[in-house]
């Protein structure tokens, strides 16, 4: 193990937030041989209690030396290995807050334990044996989970729904290896080898692998969402229309064009999938040194977005700024929003939307009126779906990493089964279907490198 993860010693850290005035109990966690004395040079109870695994304790946290008060406080004990980490884990349930639990954890690193490194109670878990990989991606998953079906599906991996097939199929190539050893080292005692058997099997771990592989696109868009930008010219309604969407105030609304100045920012869910939208500043040609600054903003998170609202108001029809904005973001995933519809006659919507009639999606929407939105979510659903959730009917998805690997094993595969085809001898045979077994393993742990585990753990915040 590397430095940064030396398996040894007694890690302690805040496993709660630490935002100020947030949260009414704060945790600090203690891991590992001496987390027992640190509770007891700490911790002191009033009258008999037992001190168990898992019991809570009542009683108040002194200063060793001092004795001075630093908290009245609930103590948990989980004695190894029937803990998180697998070994002896003591928490202290503070009060909420920053002051009482940052005295805490002072005290546990004064008596014995280091400051826990980002991951490290999980990467514990992880070689312990408590979890794999992927259920330790879940976690992280879960701890940043953005929507409730995100959640859902890092609790899935977190359940071992990921481990599971994956086990299964390493199982199947380790079946697979054994046969063709066995051939290479007994050969005379043995029946030859059924290579039309062997090649249906690679075939079926083929297709399991392509399953899960479906799942990545929808992975993705839970976990990391989709960042919308609304853009346009001054005063069409897109803070109306930010304000409107996320139910909330957020965005200042005046009839002042020019209002935004800076990006604003808003964390919604459609239909499962996070979504952060951005209002911008309206779009123009200006001398204001601030606003310019708002303007060349606006441009840039409608190139860092997945999606761009053009946003026009439906009242003034289609203008010149509209057409130049529009020359910025076509080549961007694009829905042109006719806002303001409220004072448009029904019979003009038409001559509206045949404006720019090659773009699928212009929908109409009042943000005065809170009309349309739903219009708006039911076509940013569309364009996701079309372009990357693919009917996986399952509650797990995989991520990047697991991707990758699973990518590597089924090409892996795809070799075995050449090498077959091509009646090259058994040691050939066998190379390669080692290389899918590695790739299989490294996604659960049982084949991983130091830098892969450094790569997943330092992810995780501090206390996890
Ligand atoms: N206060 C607190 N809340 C928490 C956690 C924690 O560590 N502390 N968790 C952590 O992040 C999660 C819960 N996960 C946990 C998973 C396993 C064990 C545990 O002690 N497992 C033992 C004992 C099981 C048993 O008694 O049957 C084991 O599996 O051997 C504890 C918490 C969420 N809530
Ligand atoms: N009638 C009507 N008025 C609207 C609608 N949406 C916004 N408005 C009005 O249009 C004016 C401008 O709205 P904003 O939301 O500030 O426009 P903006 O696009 O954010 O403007 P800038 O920040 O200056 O670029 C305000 O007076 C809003 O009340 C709508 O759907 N119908
Ligand atoms: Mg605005």
């Amino acid at each position: 193990m590397s430095e940064l993860f030396a398996t040894t010693g007694t890690i302690a850290a805040i496993a709660t937030a630490v935002v100020p005035q947030q949260g009414s109990v704060g945790i600090v966690r203690v891991s590992g041989d001496r987390a027992m004395s640190i509770a007891e040079t700490l911790f002191h109870t009033p009258g008999r209690q037992v001190w168990q695994t898992h019991r809570i304790l009542y009683g108040y946290i002194r200063h060793p030396q001092t004795q001075q008060l630093v908290d009245e406080a609930l103590l948990l004990i989980m004695k190894a290995p029937r803990s998180y980490t697998r070994e002896d884990v003591v928490e202290f349930h503070c009060h909420g807050g920053i002051m009482a639990v940052q005295q805490v954890l002072q005290l546990c690193l004064e008596n014995g334990a280091r400051l826990a490194q980002p991951g490290e109670f999980t990467l514990r878990a992880f070689l312990n044996g408590r979890l794999d990989l992927t259920q330790a991606e879940g976690i992280a998953d879960l701890v940043g989970a953005k929507s409730p079906q995100a959640a859902q599906t890092a609790l899935a991996g977190l359940q071992g729904k990921l481990a599971h097939p994956i086990r299964q199929l390493r199982a199947n190539c380790l079946d697979i290896l054994a046969e063709i050893e066995a051939r290479i080292d007994f050969e005379e005692d043995l029946p030859p080898l059924d290579d039309e058997a062997i090649i249906s099997e690679i075939e079926k771990i083929a297709v399991e692998i392509s399953r899960l592989l479906a799942t990545k696109d929808k992975g993705e868009l839970l976990r990391t969402g989709l960042k919308v930008a609304i853009v346009g010219r001054p005063n069409v309604g897109k803070s109306s229309l930010l304000n409107a969407w996320s139910q909330s105030d957020r965005a200042i609304v005046t009839d002042l064009p020019g209002t935004t100045r800076d990006v604003v920012e808003s964390q919604l869910v459609v239909g499962g999938i996070p979504v952060q939208v951005l209002d911008t500043a309206g779009i123009r040609e200006t001398t204001d040194q601030v606003e310019k600054i708002g303007v060349e903003r606006s441009r840039r998170a409608a190139n860092a977005a997945d999606l761009v609202l053009l946003t026009i108001d439906a009242s003034a029809g289609w203008t010149q700024g509209d057409e130049e904005i529009y020359e910025q973001v076509q080549h961007r995933p694009l829905i042109l929003v006719f806002n303001k519809i409220d004072l448009v006659e029904e019979n003009q919507r038409q001559n509206l939307q045949s404006q720019i009639s090659n773009l699928k999606y212009q929908i109409f929407t009042s943000a005065a009126q809170n009309q349309g939105i739903d219009t708006l979510e039911t076509a940013i659903l569309e364009i996701v779906k079309a372009g990357k959730v693919q009917a996986a009917d399952m509650d797990l998805a995989i991520n990047q990493r697991q991707a990758a690997a699973l990518t590597q094993a089924k090409i892996s595969l795809e070799q075995v089964r050449a090498t077959i085809e091509q009646q090259l001898p058994l040691d050939f045979w066998t190379i390669d279907l080692r290389g899918a077994i590695q790739a299989l393993g490294e996604i659960t742990g049982e084949e991983v490198t130091e830098s892969v585990l450094d790569r997943i753990f330092s992810k995780f915040c501090i206390g996890k």
